[in-house]
């Protein structure tokens, strides 16, 4: 988390393999900008983008200057300033005598500086070459130097449990698990860590957060966006695996841990994999009661026309690569027995937004007239995540006027004028703790292994059947009427406002 006083970290050397991607542009050269320009970055501080393009250093920060200019939230500023910090080695990163340049890379800044840097290397690249590269890095005589050197792995985590359990062997066996950072950017949003503030500085909420009080909780995380250019990537992966498995979960997670007795980096792990390992196993003849899949096809969203899914580049014309997910889950422990979870996220929906909601029972009502209760909507707490950031409590006011009519009205905090909306972006948070070696924000194995546990029983129904419906819901709609009866089958209804 960003420090509460301005303490930079230690002189750093952040290596990004994948420097020439999209990652990199979109998101990780305009966070280390925005931690620039707000002082967080070390004194003493290089980041070497790695890729086999060829660029030279010059032309280099050209092109990411282009990537701040689309995509920072700050785009003016001093970039002349920064850009001296920026270099690029081109490298294969299969070429294990080109590694032989990092090491004389970290030496000369040792040089310059006057002392023993803390090395970042940042994996952002295919999941398929994490495994080589990773191996070549363990091959450093720097990376012995357990408490300098750090390994930042990009999401997807595996592709299954399998996978991902033989990913953590390798790191594991090559890198100390203090070392290891696995990303799930969702974990840096502010709105994200704001769950735990708001659950655990308030006496209010906390008391009522339980099944005596919680009738069902809902997470949605809608886009507009479909494929983005990602086809080849997310043909592979789909709906289940590219949010669900991580970033829903995880927010899952945070919505419903115990409180931790502090927010050192293995308590609050520990909390949350305590909710995963207390996720009710889906039997393989339960998946088509408690999980929906859709895929969209043409049609329109926000009134522009788009392709099919399986019309976009990359993918196969027959695709069975799901678009939509929606699964119900449930907690089994004492806190949260037979309270339903529901989580849904699709690509191609109505509107871009993350948000929870934690619906309340009703309360007893003997002492309101029929006509006077008709109005009433259950108590909610609405937390967006995105992009609205903020909260809002509904809950049962008394219309003004001579009779006894009662609305459901809205308290609400909002971070944009709360707090100016200067909020850091997650990439900025991540960044920054895994240069101060801060790992509480970051997934540790078992928590990855956990997550995919919960998904497996899906992902194997799901793959032994060709869905026959496909595509089955309409760009700009909120995905399959499965989905919809999903939840409405429970007496419920989904909600994003
Ligand atoms: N883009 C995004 O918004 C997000 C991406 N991610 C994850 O980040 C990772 C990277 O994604 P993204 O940036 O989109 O992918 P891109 O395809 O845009 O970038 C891939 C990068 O890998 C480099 N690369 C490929 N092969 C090699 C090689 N043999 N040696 C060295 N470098 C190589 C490419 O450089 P070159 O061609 O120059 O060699 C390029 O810089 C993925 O795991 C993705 O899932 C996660 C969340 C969001
Ligand atoms: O990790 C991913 O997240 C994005 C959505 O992130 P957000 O911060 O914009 O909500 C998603 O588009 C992408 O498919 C997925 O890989």
């Amino acid at each position: 988390m960003i420090p509460a006083t301005n303490q930079r970290p230690h002189a750093t050397v952040l290596f990004i393999f994948g420097g020439s991607g999209d990652l990199n542009l979109r998101k990780l050269t305009p966070a280390l900008y925005n931690l620039f320009i707000d002082k967080y970055l070390p004194e003493s501080f290089s980041v070497v983008g790695i890729g086999r393009s060829n660029y030279t250093d010059e032309s280099f920060r050209e092109r990411l200057l282009e990537g701040v200019k689309d995509f920072s939230r700050r785009k003016d500023g001093p970039w002349d300033e920064f850009a001296p910090q920026i270099s690029y080695l081109q490298m294969d990163g299969g070429d294990e005598a080109a590694y032989s340049k990092i090491t004389d890379f970290v030496n000369t800044k040792k040089e310059e500086w006057g002392e023993d840097p803390n090395v970042l290397f940042y994996l952002a690249v295919a999941p398929q070459l994490v495994p080589g590269i990773a191996t070549n890095l363990a091959k450093l005589p720097l990376c012995g130097d357990k408490t300098h050197v750090r390994i930042v792995v990009e999401k997807p985590f595996g592709h299954d449990l399998k996978t991902a359990q033989e990913l953590n062997a390798l790191l594991g066996g090559l890198f100390a698990e203090e070392q290891i950072y696995r990303i799930d950017h969702y974990l840096g949003k502010e709105t994200v860590q704001n769950i735990l503030a708001l659950r655990f500085a308030n006496s209010l909420f906390e008391p009522i957060w339980n099944r005596r009080y919680v009738e069902h909780i809902q997470i949605t995380a809608a886009e507009t966006v479909g494929l983005e250019g990602r086809g080849g990537y997310y043909e592979g992966s789909g709906a289940l695996r590219d949010m669900i498995q991580n970033h829903l979960l995880q927010v899952l997670c945070m919505v419903a841990t115990e409180p931790p007795i502090s927010f050192e980096a293995n308590e609050v792990r520990n909390k949350k994999v305590d909710v995963l390992n207390a996720i009710r196993r889906i039997q393989p003849d339960q998946v088509n009661n408690v999980a929906v899949r859709g895929q969209y096809g043409p049609g329109k969203v926000k009134d522009k026309e788009i392709p099919g899914y399986r019309e976009e580049e990359g993918v196969d014309p027959n695709s069975a690569t799901e678009t939509f997910a929606a699964v119900k889950l449930f907690v089994d422990n004492w806190r949260w027995e037979n309270v339903p979870f529901y989580l849904r996220t699709g690509k191609s929906m109505p509107e871009k937004t993350t948000v929870i909601t934690v619906q309340f029972k009703p309360a007893p009502n003997y002492a309101f007239s029929a006509e006077a209760t008709s109005t009433w909507q259950a108590n909610r707490l609405i937390i967006s995540i995105q992009p609205a950031m903020d909260i809002r409590l509904r809950f049962q006011a008394k219309r003004p006027g001579q009779t006894l009519a009662i609305d459901p009205v809205e308290m609400v905090f909002s971070y944009k004028t709360a707090y100016d909306g200067q909020e850091p972006e997650a990439y900025e948070t991540l960044l920054l703790d895994a240069m101060t070696g801060d790992a509480t924000l970051f997934m540790r194995a078992d928590q990855v292994e956990a997550a995919w546990k919960v998904v497996t029983p899906i992902i194997e129904a799901w793959g032994s059947e060709t869905p026959t419906d496909f595509p089955n819901y309409e760009p700009g709609s909120w995905g399959p009427q499965a989905a919809i009866d999903l939840i409405e089958k429970d007496g419920f209804e989904w909600t994003t406002k």
